[in-house]
């Protein structure tokens, strides 16, 4: 995508096999690209959510692996490297769909060609990211024109308006991002369209990046709270929501930032298509029952206590929104049941939540 007309994506490799990285927790204030040099520089990026979003992190994951290789390439620092890296984040199954893919990439070839073949096999998984983010949008988009179509039948605004929770826009990915990636192929295509964003307490990804990142290529949107989905949707202000996802099971079920159940919940409730958009790297074939069987990232409580943002005198600072020595619970995503999804959103077509449907993606 663009930032102020000039083309970027959110990672790319430098000349003298570096990676750049824009630092999402500079946004929407800043816009602030950060080298990372070595392994250690992409388990923290990842880790302290320099970068964020699960494509993202596998595709940063797979360049640290290959930042590791640039300076000791041997079996015993490809499992080091590899196990630093599984660890920055539990809950996104593509950062070890990424870590294991460049483990079993490089582990057969020696170890004097292992640097290079790292640097353009990491190169390669980005790319991918892209094509398959730029499918999802060309499937998705079909989803708005249906539904202009119905509302201009049923003699209603021609206008889609679409729900989004957190960030899965093409800063969560490298390029086009997931859920964003129909809203951006269906507004290019002409469909009138806006966007309920759901600012995404506590980060606030929504608020942030998703407003940022509309806002950037001219997307019209509207910041809401959180709370503020399930009264929309009640009154007929909210045609779909589409979400991104950090894994998804081989039964459908699909986790994603805190406070996406609660939506489908609404959905559900009020009849509101709920649609989930995801690489199929996304899918964990290993998991059944979500609930269960996900592991939940918990966060420091200081997310929850603090906020940051631009203050009068253009600086940004970070104040305490609760009483001191309030206990605080941070709780990174929750797991949304196949019942209650409407359909995936992949770059091999939107197929319904269910083991028979999925068999497709495989
Ligand atoms: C396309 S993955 C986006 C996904 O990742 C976000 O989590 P985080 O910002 O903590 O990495 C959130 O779950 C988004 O839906």
């Amino acid at each position: 995508m663009q930032v102020n007309g000039k083309p970027y994506r959110t990672i790319w490799p430098t000349a003298d096999h570096a990676v750049e990285i824009i630092d999402q927790t500079r946004l929407p204030h800043e816009f602030v690209t950060v080298r990372l040099e070595n392994m250690r520089d992409a388990e923290r990026a990842i880790r302290d959510m320099w970068v964020r979003g699960a494509p993202l992190i596998g595709v940063t994951a797979a360049y640290g692996v290959a930042l590791s290789m640039r300076h000791h390439a041997s079996d015993a620092a490809l499992e080091a490297s590899c196990g630093v890296l599984l660890a920055a984040r539990p809950t996104a199954v593509n950062l070890r769909w990424g870590v294991e893919r460049m483990r079993a990439f490089l582990a057969p070839l020696p170890e004097a060609e292992r640097a290079e073949a790292a640097w353009r096999e990491a190169a390669r998984i980005a790319d991918e990211d892209v094509e398959i983010n730029a499918s999802i949008g060309r499937h998705g988009a079909e989803l708005f024109r249906a539904m202009r179509e119905a509302k201009q039948r049923d003699g209603r605004s021609g206008v889609v308006n679409v729900l989004t929770h957190c960030n899965a826009g093409w800063l969560a990915t490298v390029d086009w991002g997931t859920a964003l990636a129909p809203i951006y192929a269906a507004f290019d295509a002409g469909i009138p369209l806006h966007v309920w964003v759901d600012e995404t307490r506590p980060r606030n990804q929504g608020a942030s990046l998703t407003a940022w990142e509309l806002g950037q290529h001219g997307v019209p949107h509207t910041v809401i709270v959180d709370n503020a989905g399930g009264h929309l949707m009640q009154h007929g202000l909210v045609d779909m929501v589409i979400v991104g996802t950090d894994r998804v099971t081989a039964r459908g079920d699909v986790c994603n930032k805190i406070g996406t159940y609660l939506k489908a919940l609404a959905a559900h409730d009020n009849g509101v298509p709920f649609y989930v958009a995801l690489p199929t790297p996304t899918v964990d074939w290993t998991l059944q029952d979500g609930v269960q069987e996900i592991p939940i990232e918990e966060r420091a409580p200081e997310e929850v206590t603090h906020i940051s943002g631009l203050c009068e005198d253009g600086q940004v600072r970070t104040v305490q929104v609760t009483p001191q020595g309030a206990r605080a619970a941070n709780y990174g995503f929750d797991v949304t049941p196949a019942r209650l999804v409407t359909g995936l959103i992949t770059e091999r077509g939107v197929v319904k939540a269910n083991a028979g449907a999925m068999e497709a993606l495989k």
